[in-house]
C-alpha cells in the first residue's frame, strides 16, 4: 500500500464532516469541475501556486524574488521563493506530498476529542477515492487505532476501488448532486452514470451511507430535481440520512485566488431556508430522514 500522498489541508476540530469532533484530511485531485466547488484548490492532482488577491498589497516582492519573473503558466518550478518573500501570505503553495506517518501523527493528536465527542477522521478533497492506495493505508491505520472514519466522496472512481475501500470505512458521506444526466454533465463536467451505479453498488456493500446534496440555484434547486433525488434516496437501501447542503459562495474568492474562471459562472444567491424546508419535505414525505446543513 502506498505510504505517500498529495494532501492540501488537514483541518482539526471540524464539525460539519460527520458526527462529533473530527479532523478532515483533504486529499488533492478531482476529475470533476463543479463550478460552485468551494475547494477549487483541490482539483489539480499536483501542488500549485495560489495568489489571494484580497490580501495582496501589490508590493511586487514576489516578482522580484522569482527567478522566472512569475511566468507561472510556463516555467514555475514551485521553488517557493515568491511565497517566502510575500509579506501577507497572499501567495502560497497549495498541496504537498505527505507520508502516512506524518498524517497519522497529526490525526492522533486529537484522538481524545474524537473519543469524547463520538467523532473521528473524515477523508475529503478533492476526490479522496482518486488516491485509493494512500486512502486505504490511512483507513487501515485509523482502524488499528480504533478511530471512527468517514469518506466524503462524489463516487468518482472505478467500482473495484469502491468495493475495496468500503470494508475499511465506518461512514460514507456520498454526494449525489443531480439525478438528471445532462444537467449533471453541464454543472460538473462529469456524466453521472458511473456515480449512480457506484451508489447502487455501495448500497449493497455498506449499511451506513449519508447522502449529501449541495442545493445549488441554477443547477439543481428545483422541486422536479429534488423529487428525482428523493426517489433515488428512498430506493437505495444503505442510505440512513439525507443532508441538503445550502450552496454558499466562498468559491468566488478562491477562484480569484487560483486565477481560474468557472465555466459560465455568475454568482447566484444561496437558497432561502423557506425553499430548503420545501425541498426537505419532499424527502420526508416519502419516508427519507432529511436534514438541512452539514453535520
Ligand atoms: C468539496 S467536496 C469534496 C468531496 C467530494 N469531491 C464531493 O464533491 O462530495 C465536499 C462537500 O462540499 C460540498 N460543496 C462543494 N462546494 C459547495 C458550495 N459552494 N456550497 C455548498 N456545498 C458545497 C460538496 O457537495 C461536498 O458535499
Ligand atoms: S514558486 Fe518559484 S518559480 Fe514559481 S512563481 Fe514562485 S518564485 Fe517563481
Ligand atoms: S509579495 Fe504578496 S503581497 Fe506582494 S505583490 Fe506578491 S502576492 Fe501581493
Ligand atoms: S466533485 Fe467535489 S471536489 Fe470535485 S469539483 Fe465537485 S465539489 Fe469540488
Amino acid at each position: 500500500m502506498t505510504s505517500q500522498g498529495m494532501v492540501f489541508n488537514l483541518q482539526r476540530y471540524s464539525l460539519h464532516d460527520g458526527p462529533g469532533i473530527r479532523t478532515t484530511v483533504f486529499l488533492k485531485g478531482c476529475p470533476a469541475r463543479c463550478w460552485w466547488c468551494h475547494n477549487p484548490e483541490s482539483q489539480l492532482p499536483m501542488p500549485e501556486i495560489s495568489s489571494f488577491q484580497k490580501v495582496c498589497l501589490s508590493c511586487g516582492a514576489c516578482f522580484d524574488a522569482c527567478p522566472e519573473r512569475l511566468d507561472t503558466a510556463t516555467t514555475c518550478t514551485l521553488c517557493g521563493a515568491c511565497t517566502e518573500a510575500c509579506p501577507t501570505g497572499a501567495r502560497q503553495i497549495v498541496g504537498r506530498e505527505m507520508s502516512a506517518d506524518e498524517v497519522m501523527a497529526s490525526l492522533l493528536k486529537d484522538r481524545f476529542f474524537y473519543e469524547d465527542s463520538g467523532g473521528g477522521v473524515t477523508f475529503s478533497g478533492g476526490e479522496p477515492l482518486c488516491q485509493p492506495d494512500f486512502l486505504k493505508t490511512l483507513l487501515s491505520r485509523c482502524r488499528d487505532h480504533e478511530i471512527h472514519t468517514a469518506v466524503d466522496t462524489a463516487g468518482l472512481c472505478p467500482p473495484e476501488t469502491l468495493a475495496e475501500i468500503a470494508p475499511l470505512v465506518d461512514l460514507f458521506l456520498f454526494d449525489l448532486k443531480c439525478a438528471e444526466g445532462k444537467r449533471h454533465l453541464q454543472g460538473t463536467g462529469i456524466d453521472n452514470g458511473g456515480i449512480v451505479s457506484n451508489l447502487a453498488l455501495l448500497s449493497r456493500l455498506h449499511a451506513n451511507i449519508w447522502l449529501r446534496i449541495p442545493v445549488v440555484p441554477g443547477f439543481n434547486a428545483s422541486e422536479e430535481e429534488m423529487c428525482a433525488l428523493a426517489k433515488v434516496s428512498s430506493e437505495t437501501p444503505g442510505i440512513r440520512h439525507v443532508w441538503l447542503l445550502p450552496y454558499h459562495a466562498t468559491w468566488t474568492g478562491k477562484q480569484a485566488r487560483f486565477g481560474t474562471m468557472a465555466t459560465g459562472a455568475t454568482q447566484p444567491a444561496p437558497p432561502t431556508m423557506e425553499v430548503l424546508e420545501v425541498f426537505a419535505k419532499i424527502f420526508r414525505d416519502i419516508g427519507v430522514p432529511t436534514s438541512i446543513g452539514g453535520q
